[in-house]
């Protein structure tokens, strides 16, 4: 029986792939901010991330993404922010979503996570984000999943490998669920130091076939 923490809503499916902190309870949020988060995946071998260069996560690579403007959709707010942070357009769906609570703050953000597999534009570096390519190690990806083992000759191998101990805590339990292209929820609490301090992540089942 899977134990979905509050805030966390999904259909169909769905199996725990991590979770810890079980000493602590759930932090009690008051209001929910709504998020985007985007990532260009190409080949399953190579995903943009973007260095943040101000403001909440400072310092930290990320896909890109920000708040959902009153009147917008989720979609419609990942499109822009992805158009403002990097310069280019992707045809993002809904690939996960994220609830977070931090214990400094009165609102939990829920973020809605895109994926896209294609993009136009040119890649820039704005205000806010400096993007980067990194390559996608083997270990964060499903052993069985075909296009893995295609070269698709961009030379992803030469990337340097997604920067994990530069990026938020809760990043290496969903995204071995995202790269396999398993739709994802999850939940991560935060204490002090953007530690955290109780999650839950869950992804729908693997593919018949699949090693995780
Ligand atoms: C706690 N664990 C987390 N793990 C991974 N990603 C996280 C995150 N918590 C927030 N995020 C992301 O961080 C960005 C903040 O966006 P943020 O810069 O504050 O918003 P926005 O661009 O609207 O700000 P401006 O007001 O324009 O500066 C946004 O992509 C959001 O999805």
């Amino acid at each position: 029986m899977v134990n979905i923490p509050p805030g966390i809503t999904h259909d169909g499916p769905m199996v725990e792939v991590a979770s810890g902190g079980v000493e602590h309870d759930w932090i009690k949020y008051e209001k929910v901010k709504e998020y985007t988060n985007a990532f260009v995946i190409l080949n399953d071998q190579k995903v943009l991330l973007g260095l943040k260069k101000r403001g909440f996560g400072v310092g930290l690579w990320n896909g890109f993404g920000g708040k959902v403007d009153p009147g917008e959709t989720p979609a419609q707010a990942a499109v822009r922010e992805l158009e403002e942070e990097a310069g280019i357009t992707a045809p993002l769906r809904q690939c996960g979503t994220l609830f977070f609570v931090e214990n400094t703050m009165d609102a939990a953000f829920n973020i809605s996570v895109f994926c896209a597999y294609e993009y136009s534009g040119t890649i820039t570096e704005s205000d806010e984000m400096r993007p980067e390519w990194f390559s996608i190690p083997e270990d964060l990806l499903p052993r069985t999943n075909p296009l893995t083992t295609v070269d698709h000759g961009d030379n992803a191998a030469a990337l340097p490998p997604i920067p994990l101990s530069k990026m938020w805590a809760d990043d290496e339990f969903w995204m071995p669920a995202m790269f396999g292209r398993r739709h994802f929820v999850g939940r991560a609490d935060f204490g002090v130091d953007n530690k955290m301090i109780k999650w839950w992540f869950g992804a729908a089942p693997a593919a018949t076939g699949d090693s995780v």
